[in-house]
């Protein structure tokens, strides 16, 4: 109803109110309530098919069949877990993708530079491996210089060593370019290890909210940190084996 409204009055980077979307009579988002601060980072959590993605599309303004408000700011991005390059495309003309105006090639590389891929600028999508191929995906993102930047699992896909890289680049990226960050996940150490608020969804509401106050960057090994993701895997159902005496 009300997506693609720019900046909400109340200062926060997103609004939700009362938001509902239902799929065939049945809501999967239920009456959700949900506000996001310029510059804070979420990560959302939930069992799967508890409505993560469906709630990030219509932020992202891709689903606009809706009840109940959704302010959003104008300028946002979004990266899914698929990097969703066209293959005809070299790499830098798919940074620009849908961006309005003529853009110079110099825009992609200053965005590509910023992941790392500055080298690969001209490569075809299919010469990537797939961490390149994320990290060319958030570039596409960087470009829109959004304040508000979604992102969909993008490191469900990649290999344990390229989503470390994947992680501790996107953390660097929020920290460089200061935007409001929704990031959905089924990683809680990725939650923890990135967020200043981790969501737990549930009955199609944010059933469970929990401040992360470690100081950054944070370590795994920080037994505050084993204590949050503890906490937040009992809230998820999962039991974690008791720490040895
Ligand atoms: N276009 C659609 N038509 C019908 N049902 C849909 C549609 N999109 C989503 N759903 C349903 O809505 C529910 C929530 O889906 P969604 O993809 O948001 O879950 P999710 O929490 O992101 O799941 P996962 O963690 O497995 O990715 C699911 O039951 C799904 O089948």
């Amino acid at each position: 109803m009300a997506t693609d409204v720019h900046r909400p009055v109340t200062g926060q980077a997103v609004h939700v109110e009362g938001l509902t979307r239902s799929f065939d009579g049945r809501a999967v988002i239920d009456d959700l309530q949900l506000d996001i601060a310029p510059g804070e980072f979420i990560a959302l959590l939930g069992r799967s098919g508890c409505g993560k993605s469906t709630l990030l599309r219509i932020l992202a303004g891709l689903d606009r069949d809706i009840q109940g408000t959704a302010l959003v700011p104008r300028r946002r991005a979004v990266a899914f877990q698929a990097p969703r390059l066209m293959p005809w495309k070299k790499v830098w003309r798919n940074v620009l993708l849908g961006l309005p105006g003529k853009p110079e090639r110099a825009v992609a590389e200053r965005a590509l530079d910023e992941v790392g891929l500055g080298h690969r600028t001209g490569a075809w999508p299919k010469t990537l491996s797939g961490g390149e191929a994320q990290r060319a995906s958030i570039a596409r993102a960087l470009v829109r210089e959004p304040d508000l930047l979604l992102l969909d699992e993008p490191f469900g896909a990649l290999d344990a060593l390229t989503r470390i890289k994947a992680q501790r680049l996107v953390g660097e990226l929020w920290q460089r370019r200061g935007c409001a960050v929704l990031l959905v996940t089924h990683d809680v150490e990725e939650a923890v290890l990135l967020a200043d608020r981790v969501l737990v969804m549930d009955g199609g509401r944010i059933a469970h909210e929990q401040h992360i106050d470690l100081d950054r960057p944070r370590e795994i090994t920080d037994p505050r940190f084993a204590a949050l993701r503890a906490g937040l895997l009992a809230r998820l159902g999962v039991d974690t084996p008791a720490e040895p005496a």
